[in-house]
C-alpha cells in the first residue's frame, strides 16, 4: 500500500537548509525531474539564490518539529531532502547550536518521516569516520567501519546516520544517507567547512591573485564536483526500496567518491592553465586537525554494486569547469584565442 502510493504519484519534495552550497543545484535538478512546482526549497536565511525564484520557498527551521510539520502537511510532501547542517569548521566554533541542527533537526525530520510515511534522505560525510579508519584502510574506507570521530561535525552525523538505520529497522522510515566528500562548486559558496579552500583556490586564481591556504600541502582527502554529489543524490533517492532492502538488508549509508586530492596537486592542476598561480601556507589548526583525522581515500564499491554509482569528473576536468564557470579562460581557450 505504502510503496505503491509512492510509485504512482509524482513525489512531493522538500528541501530543507536549501539556501547553502548544495540546496540549490538539488532544487534545480529535481525541478527538471519533477516540476518546478513540486519541488519546495526552504531555509532559515532569506531566499539568496536565483532558483528560490523558480518555484515554491518557504521559511523551514529544522528545529521547529511543528513549524515543519505545517509545510509537510499543507503542502502534501513526500520526499524530505534535509540539507540543514552547520558543517565542520562552524561546529567546532557553535557546538551547541550545531548539535541542535545536526542532530535535533534530523531527529525531528525521521520523526515526521515516520508520523507522514515520508522517504527521507540525510547526507553524511567523510568526516564520519575518525583517525583510525585511514590508518586501517590506506587504499580507501569502506562503508562499515569503527567510526570514533574528534569532530563534533563528525559526532553528529554517525549519530544520524545510525539513528535513521533504526528508524528503517524498527518503524520502517525509508531513511536514505550518502557519505560525501568535500564538494566544489562554481556557483554557491561553500558553508564553512574543512574543505572549503577547494573552492576559494579557484577563485583566487581565476582573479589573478595568489592564495593563501589554511591546510598542509600534503593534505589529502576526498573530493567531488558538485554535479556528481547532486546527480548521485538524485539517482540514489529514486532507487527502489526493494533493491536497497534486498542489497544490505537494513543498511542505507554508502559511501560515495571521486577523486582524492590535497591542496599542492589542485596547485599544480591550475598552474596547467595559470603557470603564475602561487600559494603559500598558514596554517588553521582547527582544520588542519579536522583534516587530520579524515580519510584520504574513500571505498564506493557498494554504490556503484547496488545502484549503480558512477563519477564523471576528475581533478583535471574539474579545474577546467571552475576556471569555465568562474569567469577566466583555460590553457587551451587562451591558446586558441591568440591565435
Ligand atoms: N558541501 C560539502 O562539501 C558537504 C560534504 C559532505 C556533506 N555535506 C552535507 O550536505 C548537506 C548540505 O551541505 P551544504 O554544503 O549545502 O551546507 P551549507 O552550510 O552550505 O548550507 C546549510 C544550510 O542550512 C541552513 N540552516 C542552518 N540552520 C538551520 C535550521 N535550524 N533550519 C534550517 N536550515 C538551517 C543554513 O542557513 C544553510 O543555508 C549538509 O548536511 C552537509 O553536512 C556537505
Ligand atoms: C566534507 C564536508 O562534510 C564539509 N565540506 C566540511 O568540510 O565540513
Amino acid at each position: 500500500m505504502r510503496l505503491s502510493q509512492r510509485i504512482l504519484r509524482t513525489p512531493k519534495v522538500l528541501i530543507t537548509g536549501g539556501g547553502g552550497q548544495l540546496g540549490p543545484g538539488l532544487a534545480r535538478l529535481l525541478r527538471e525531474q519533477y516540476g518546478h512546482e513540486n519541488v519546495v526549497l526552504s531555509d532559515v536565511r532569506k531566499p539568496n539564490n536565483p532558483e528560490a525564484y523558480n518555484g515554491p520557498w518557504k521559511y523551514a527551521d529544522v528545529t521547529d518539529y511543528k513549524g515543519l510539520e505545517q509545510i509537510i502537511v499543507e503542502q502534501d510532501i513526500d520526499w524530505v531532502f534535509n540539507f540543514a547542517a552547520l558543517l565542520s569548521a562552524v561546529s567546532e566554533a557553535m557546538p551547541e547550536l550545531a548539535y541542535n541542527v545536526n542532530v535535533g533537526g534530523c531527529k525531528n525530520i525521521l520523526d515526521l518521516a515516520k508520523v507522514h510515511n515520508l522517504r527521507v534522505f540525510i547526507p553524511s560525510t567523510i568526516g564520519a569516520y575518525g583517525p583510525a579508519s585511514k590508518l586501517t584502510h590506506p587504499d580507501g574506507v569502506p562503508d562499515i567501519d569503527i567510526q570514533r570521530c574528534t569532530s563534533f561535525y563528525g559526532v553528529h552525523k554517525v549519530f544520524v546516520e545510525n539513528l535513521g538505520e533504526n528508524y528503517l529497522r524498527k518503524f520502517g522510515v525509508d531513511f536514505r544517507c550518502l557519505r560525501y566528500p568535500g564538494i566544489i562548486s562554481a556557483d554557491t559558496e561553500p558553508g564553512g567547512g574543512t574543505t572549503d579552500y577547494a573552492v576559494d583556490i579557484y577563485k583566487k586564481a581565476v582573479k589573478g591573485e595568489n592564495y593563501t591556504c589554511y591546510l598542509k600541502p600534503d593534505s589529502t582527502l576526498p573530493m567531488m564536483h558538485v554535479d556528481d554529489c547532486l546527480r548521485a543524490t538524485a539517482e540514489f533517492m529514486k532507487a527502489s526500496e526493494e533493491l536497497l532492502n534486498i542489497a544490505r538488508p537494513g543498511n542505507r549509508c554508502y559511501n560515495i567518491s571521486a577523486m582524492c586530492f590535497n591542496p599542492a596537486l589542485v596547485h599544480d592542476s591550475i598552474k596547467t592553465h595559470f603557470p603564475q598561480f602561487q600559494v603559500d601556507y598558514k596554517i588553521d589548526p582547527v582544520r588542519q586537525a579536522i583534516a587530520d583525522s579524515w580519510p584520504r581515500r574513500f571505498d564506493d564499491r557498494n554504490a556503484r554494486e547496488v545502484w549503480g554509482w558512477d563519477h564523471e569528473y576528475d581533478l583535471g576536468r574539474l579545474t577546467e569547469y571552475m576556471i569555465q564557470n568562474l569567469g577566466g579562460s583555460t590553457a587551451t581557450e587562451s591558446k586558441k584565442a591568440s591565435l
